[in-house]
């Protein structure tokens, strides 16, 4: 059934903050709705409030007129409302039927779910919104952008006819956001409500038929997509013109810093995940690696990093030779920094404050071996004024890293790991979920940190932050390293196509 959800007057404060202030939000049936703002906006407060998740302080929903009261998920899905978060909730060891049917409830006690029809009706769905999936696969073993397709059919599954997507894009390749952007179509012209959150304005451009901006949780305007244009929406979530792009002059280069020799690695299923991967970066150089994701990208960062330890090769780090026996410690010590492609279970201790995570990388010893005291009131002051310098939106230092909104997690982070002053720095995703401004910002970094003398490695699933960042691009495909070339020399085309194991425009079969 076609849906109008209307949310009115919507404030929800957290203790000082105002995550959402007087928000007025209307989503049509058959449209979708773009949100926008900058990191901690209050985007993902708004989604939770009309997924029953957090109760407003001030405020009404309305569904097709009527108000409603969502003072649950269980009662948000009982309205047909879905929501498909930033990361995943589905039970790794189940199999992808197994987890569509968890959230349902059973029709009366004692109802037994008849599995080989669910799993046809599985089957029927995911045809019918272009959501192709096995429905017997075990979760653990698909990638992320198919598990993304089991969130939206559990969802539908559930009977959504409104759904909300909070970021769904920023942990897709590009071939898989075009075919998220089928299926959003596909729903919308099925007439289901589709509210889609993403910093990425490109996409905002591409797919939406309306779009709402926050500002520090105020809406600052509501748009017809047809009638705008990046720049405006640039202007209206931060309130002046901004930058979208930086300028990268060139930049000497001296000694060689990080260097990789014939790495080799098998994943645990037997894959050859790295296959005689070498290549080396020098000071004052940022290496951009470039490919579809899952081409041995993220186990090439665990091998250089020392968290995969099971693997053939040489790493040298700051003329330091380690081998697979050497673990993450010694590596950071000599001078290696890490921004994870995941701020979740890599990058951040989630319950522990911002002041025990900045510390975990940066700290003064006191006393005489300058190692075991930590003086907390000037380790205070040094993570203060490092998550400022980095514009982190926080209220103390002593606040769980958990409270913090998904960008301002991740700025928070790559503040942490610039301020070990690394000779070496792997930079994973490092603009992932943050808002364009955020990402402006933490690009002028890496250039300041190139400038500086660090060796940097780019690892990146965006060609369009590949291109304007890196000296020389490496294109990895299927475990190796398939092309060099630099952003003078080479299109997004050319690399494209590399990437897709093909050859460039020149004609140079791979
Ligand atoms: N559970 C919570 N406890 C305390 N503060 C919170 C909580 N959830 C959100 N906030 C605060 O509310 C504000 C809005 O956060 P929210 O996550 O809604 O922003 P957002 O626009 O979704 O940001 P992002 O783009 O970074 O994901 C932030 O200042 C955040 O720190």
């Amino acid at each position: 059934m076609d849906k109008c959800v209307q949310m009115i007057g919507i404030t929800k404060r957290f203790g000082d903050v105002t995550a959402n202030s007087q928000v007025n939000f209307t989503c049509s049936p058959g449209h979708i709705h773009g949100l926008i703002g900058e990191n901690g906006a209050g985007k993902t407060t708004l989604m939770k409030i009309l997924y029953g998740m957090y109760t407003p302080d001030e405020g009404e929903i309305h569904i097709n007129g009527e108000p409603v009261k969502l003072t649950s998920p269980k009662t948000a899905i009982k309205y047909g409302i879905g929501m498909v978060h930033q990361h995943f909730t589905l039970v790794p060891s189940l199999s992808v039927v197994q987890n569509i049917i968890l959230g349902r409830p059973p029709k009366k006690t004692g109802d037994v779910i008849d599995m080989k029809a669910a799993a046809q009706q599985v089957i029927q769905m995911s045809e019918a919104y272009n959501l192709k999936v096995d429905p017997y696969a075990i979760v653990d073993d698909l990638p992320v952008g198919i598990r993304q397709r089991v969130e939206i059919l559990k969802a539908l599954y559930l009977g959504a006819d409104i759904l909300i997507l909070d970021e769904p894009t920023a942990i897709l390749t590009p071939q898989e956001i075009n075919q998220l952007f089928l299926t959003l179509t596909e729903l919308k012209n099925k007439g289901k409500s589709i509210i889609l959150i993403t910093h990425k304005l490109a996409e905002m451009m591409s797919v939406t038929d309306d779009i709402t901006i926050l500002c520090n949780g105020i809406v600052t305007g509501h748009l017809q997509t047809e009638k705008t244009n990046e720049e405006e929406i640039a202007r209206m979530m931060v309130g002046k013109d901004t930058k979208l792009t930086v300028t990268k002059q060139d930049n000497p280069t001296g000694q060689v810093k990080l260097k990789v020799e014939n790495l080799n690695y098998y994943n645990k299923f037997g894959v050859k995940m790295l296959n005689d991967v070498s290549f080396e970066v020098k000071a004052g150089e940022i290496v951009g690696i470039a490919g579809v994701q899952g081409n041995g990208q993220t186990e090439l960062i665990d091998v250089i990093s020392g968290f995969e330890r099971d693997y053939e090769g040489t790493v040298v780090i700051n003329d330091a030779v380690f081998s697979p026996s050497n673990g993450v410690a010694q590596r950071r010590r000599q001078g290696l920094s890490h921004i994870p492609e995941d701020r979740q279970t890599r990058g951040a201790a989630l319950d522990a404050s911002l002041l025990q995570n900045y510390t975990m990388s940066n700290f003064e010893g006191e006393g005489e071996k300058k190692k075991y005291f930590i003086n907390w009131g000037k380790q205070k002051k040094r993570a203060e004024r490092c998550l400022n310098d980095f514009k982190v939106k926080f209220d103390k230092v002593e606040i769980p890293a958990y409270s913090l909104s998904g960008g301002n997690l991740q700025k928070s982070i790559v503040a942490r790991e610039m301020e070990m002053g690394p000779k070496v720095l792997i930079a994973a995703q490092p603009s992932r979920g943050v808002d364009i401004g955020a990402t402006i910002f933490i690009h002028e970094r890496l250039l300041d940190r190139r400038g500086e003398g660090t060796a940097i490695l780019l690892v990146s699933y965006e060609l369009s932050e590949i291109m304007s960042l890196s000296d020389r691009i490496l294109v990895m495909y299927n475990g190796r390293i398939i092309g060099e070339t630099t952003p003078k020399e080479s299109t997004e085309e050319d690399i494209g196509l590399l990437m897709a194991g093909l050859h460039n425009s020149k004609g140079e079969v791979q």
